[in-house]
């Protein structure tokens, strides 16, 4: 409908143009997005899928009903073909035992074309992400978000939680109804903040952080539109809430801040080893941010909906946290006294299992190549041509929906990740070991590089949260998901859920 039409479009302004202009205007659009979708298929190319619609192809259907409308697809095409998706001929493929024919082909198979046009546009990184040394050197620098930094962010990140539970939300004696998402996104933006960038000083701290949580929320709504064909500038305030993020994390203004973590102080050496430019550099600590916080806020808000619908679920959790307390000596009762290590979170199998089953239902993370030059791609059913300048998609959420992967895959099961009490790591199909069939970080040399301290993240707030407080949903009606956010990563829910909490007494 032409509702959805312009809501996939987003909602954006023109200016006022006269009559005979606009009139040109709509006839050159109109005529540019037929051209766009006058393609037919060459002999040895994968089906291909165009739609009814110019320019959108079949990205209606897909956003309404991706899982649905791509397995229907699956059935009739097979596991290859190509669609027409806003202007994109992306074509997917949907067999694992190809995945590692996509992973490999660099050369012809090209991971950054796609993601420096999104730098570009989304965080306005510009000359840099050509330069192939500082981009390598910046991925060198991702060790520090695991072993030992890892363990140093861990013990930050609990103090920090510390420092901005004890004067409040501890002492929350009477039931306070909140929404859960902005509710559960606030305090992520807060605590991820302080763990990575560091400590606003005093004075002015409240104020900064959360102009800066609004302004980045506000822009993070946009998020889905940046990653289509529109402008940003006709994104109503985009550019400008963009503007404003990078300034005040420019060098100047992150100098201001202290207790950066490793990875910041890391980034920053390379960033002003290689550019002159403050700006840029602001613009990459703003990617880095957006990155650190944008997955983790949908993650933690299904983990509570989940854990809040399901009291099996809760309770084998609350059973698991306490036996780790008791065996460590720490009692609930005596304020917030938490020392917890990696070992120790990494020991609590239902906790990982919980917040493994969200990331299996939830996390739409894709891996999207770009076509560098035509090339026949030799797989094991049949050769086909792939075409210069098409996308090429992996779709984890086809693996993690696949009935005889996972049983009952629409279920949420709290002990799905877990056999004869020890994790499960391992799953299969027809009897066959199936590598690839939980991706929700994406795959090879893309795969986040922060997955390690988004699990800790998540790990550490449930348990405070299931600790600490007692906690009741308001809203009981079921929540879908909002496909707006497709293939980045954990998908939103279609509408925020009222829930209540209060410190245990
Ligand atoms: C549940 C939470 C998270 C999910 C589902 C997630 C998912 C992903 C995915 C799928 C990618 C790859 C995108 C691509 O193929 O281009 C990615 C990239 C990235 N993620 Fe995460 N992420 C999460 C949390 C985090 C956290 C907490 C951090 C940092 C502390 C982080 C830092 C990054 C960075 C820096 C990249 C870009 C890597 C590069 O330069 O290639 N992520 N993430």
């Amino acid at each position: 409908t032409a509702r959805d039409l312009s809501s996939s479009m987003g909602h954006f302004w023109l200016e006022p143009l006269s009559f005979p202009g606009l009139a040109v205007a709509v006839a050159l659009l109109l005529l540019a997005l037929c051209l766009r979708s006058w393609r037919i298929r060459r002999p040895g190319e994968p089906p291909l899928i165009k739609g009814w619609l110019p320019y959108f192809g079949v990205a209606l259907k897909l956003q309404k009903d991706p899982l649905g409308y791509l397995k229907f697809l699956q059935k009739q095409h097979g596991n290859i073909f190509t669609v027409l998706l806003g202007g994109k001929y992306v074509t997917f493929i949907l067999d694992p035992f190809q995945y590692p024919l996509v992973m490999k082909n660099h050369k012809q198979l090209s991971f950054d074309v796609f993601s420096r046009k999104l730098s570009e546009k989304a965080f306005s990184i510009k000359k840099s992400m050509k330069n192939e040394d500082l981009t390598h050197e910046l991925h060198v620098a991702y060790q520090f978000l695991q072993g030992k930094s890892l363990d140093t962010l861990l013990e930050n990140m609990l103090q920090n939680l510390k420092q901005m539970f004890e004067p409040q939300l501890l002492k929350t004696k009477n039931w306070n109804t909140a929404q859960m998402l902005t509710f559960y996104g606030s305090i992520i933006f807060e605590v991820t903040f302080r763990t990575i960038y560091g400590k606003i000083p005093a004075g002015d701290k409240k104020r900064i952080i959360s102009e800066l949580r609004d302004d980045f929320f506000k822009f993070d709504d946009k998020f889905s539109y940046l990653i289509s064909d529109i402008p940003i500038e006709l994104l109503g305030n985009v550019k400008s809430l963009q503007k404003k993020i990078i300034n005040s994390l420019r060098s100047e203004n992150l100098a201001k801040i202290q207790g950066w973590s490793e990875i910041v102080q890391r980034r920053q050496e390379i960033l002003e080893k290689y550019l002159v430019q403050d700006l840029e550099i602001g613009a990459h600590h703003f990617a880095f941010l957006w990155a650190s916080v944008a997955n983790t806020i949908p993650a933690m808000f299904w983990a509570m909906y989940y854990l809040l619908q399901h009291p099996e679920a809760m309770e084998a959790l609350r059973d698991e946290i306490d036996c780790l307390l008791k065996s460590t000596g720490q009692k609930k009762e005596s304020g917030f006294s938490l020392h917890l290590t990696r070992e120790q979170l990494d020991s609590l199998v239902c906790l990982e299992s919980i917040i493994f089953e969200v990331f299996r239902l939830h996390s739409y993370s894709s891996v999207i190549r770009f076509v560098q030059e035509d090339f026949t791609f030799n797989s094991e059913n049949g050769d086909y041509c792939l075409r210069k300048g098409d996308l090429i998609a992996i779709f984890p959420p086809m693996q993690h929906s696949d009935p005889e992967i996972f049983e009952a895959p629409e279920e949420f099961r709290f002990d799905r990740f877990i056999e004869d009490g020890k994790k499960k790591t391992i799953f299969s199909k027809g009897g066959k070991n199936q590598k690839f069939s939980f991706m929700p970080f994406g795959l090879g040399i893309t795969k986040c590089p922060g997955r390690y301290v988004a699990v800790v993240e998540i790990k550490l707030l449930l348990l405070i949260f299931v600790t600490y407080f007692d906690l009741e949903i308001i809203d009981k009606k079921p929540v879908g998901l909002d496909y707006n956010r497709l293939w980045i990563g954990i998908q939103h829910p279609e509408s925020d859920v009222l829930f209540r909490y209060k410190a245990k007494s």
